[in-house]
């Protein structure tokens, strides 16, 4: 049935208003399920924009240094208080990062925007430092396969490099944020179980990381599935420094931020234009669009860019946007 409704989708709608469509039809199933709008949504919240890093990481013509700077800048100057930039990670598995140097160097750094970057491990940490990175963020994944695939190690080797950063992130301030990657599906391994991706979140977390990211990878996830996955991790890390990551596969992207909202997730990553993918990972599309995010948040009353400092053992961790309940 979803197969074949993709199929009509793809004739009679451009790829992108196809997807729009089952994104609200899904959506409008959700609130009919009897979960209603009112129930403990933020009143605002934070959107961590990827269009930069995952967003472009994924395309197969390497785009211009130049070309990536005035994104970032443009993007700065939009509203967006979070715009990962780049990543420092090995130009022999992701070329299209290769000029992370330069693309961290030539963006006009707005007052009150953080710029972070992901780093694999130590050497990428270093490197991110040294090009004027004041934040950046870890990657993990809850599937053995896709940490293989992706990383070239182990998930609990992969744990243990992550520690490296983590020291050397405390011992020169940065903040870290921790992504865990196919949390509700694999493109190797099929179903994840929410409690792997519980275990990896609250690994990254106990280590320090002032926020999780939770990604389906492959935008596999349904509302139903994310609910699972978000309870079990929600057991292990306080909802307050959870976010959501959507991939757009199966149109799900915002009725699975609809729910994730309505756990009490106060931060969405998204991609201008619904840009990405991940170049080890076959068959995922891009990004849920920050803009439909952005539509849909205001939406539903809720605000998107004021910021506050938040503190995580006394220490400042970033400029971050903290929800406050309705009550
Ligand atoms: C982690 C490694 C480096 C391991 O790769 P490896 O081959 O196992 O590492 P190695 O230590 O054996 O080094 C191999 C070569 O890479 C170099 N190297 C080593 N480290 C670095 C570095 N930091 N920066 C630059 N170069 C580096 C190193 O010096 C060496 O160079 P050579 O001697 O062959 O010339 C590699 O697997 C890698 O770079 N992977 C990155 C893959 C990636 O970027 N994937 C996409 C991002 S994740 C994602 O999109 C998911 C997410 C976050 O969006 C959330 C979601 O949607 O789920």
């Amino acid at each position: 049935m979803a197969a074949a409704m993709r199929l009509v989708n793809k004739k009679i709608f451009t790829p992108g208003m196809g997807q729009h469509y089952l994104a609200f039809t899904t959506a409008a199933q959700v609130y009919s399920a009897g979960i209603k709008a009112s129930q403990a949504l933020p009143e605002t919240v934070k959107i961590v924009e990827v269009g930069p890093r995952d967003g472009l990481q994924n395309e197969k013509v390497v785009v211009p240094t130049e070309a990536k700077i005035n994104l970032i800048n443009m993007l700065s100057e939009s509203g967006l208080t979070v715009i990962e930039a780049t990543s420092f990670v090995s130009p022999k598995w992701v070329p299209q990062m290769g000029d992370q140097v330069e693309v961290m160097k030539g963006i006009k750094k707005k007052p009150g925007v953080s710029y972070p970057v992901l780093t694999p491990n130590l050497r990428g940490f270093q490197a991110a430092v040294k090009a004027g990175a004041s934040e950046v963020a870890i990657f993990g994944a809850a599937s053995e396969l896709f940490s293989k695939k992706n990383i070239n190690c182990s998930v609990e080797e992969s744990l243990q490099r992550f520690d490296e950063v983590m020291k050397a992130a405390k011992e020169a301030a940065v903040p870290v944020r921790g992504y865990v990657s196919c949390v509700v599906g694999c493109p190797y391994e099929g179903k994840v179980a929410p409690e792997k991706v519980a275990h990896v979140a609250k690994r990254l977390y106990s280590m320090g990381c002032y926020e999780i990211s939770l990604g389906d990878t492959i935008g596999v996830g349904t509302p139903g599935s994310m609910t699972e996955m978000l309870e079990a991790v929600s057991r292990e890390v306080p909802v307050s420094a959870l976010a959501v990551h959507c991939h757009d596969t199966y149109g799900q992207a915002l009725a699975n931020i609809l729910v994730a909202l309505q756990m009490g997730i106060s931060v969405v990553d998204s991609s201008v234009a619904g840009l990405g993918g991940c170049p080890y990972a076959q068959g995922a599309s891009g990004n849920v669009a920050t803009e439909d995010v952005v539509y849909m948040l205001h939406g539903l009353g809720i605000k998107t860019a004021t910021c506050i400092t938040t503190r995580r053992d006394g220490q400042v961790t970033k400029m971050s946007c903290r929800a406050q309940r309705r009550t």
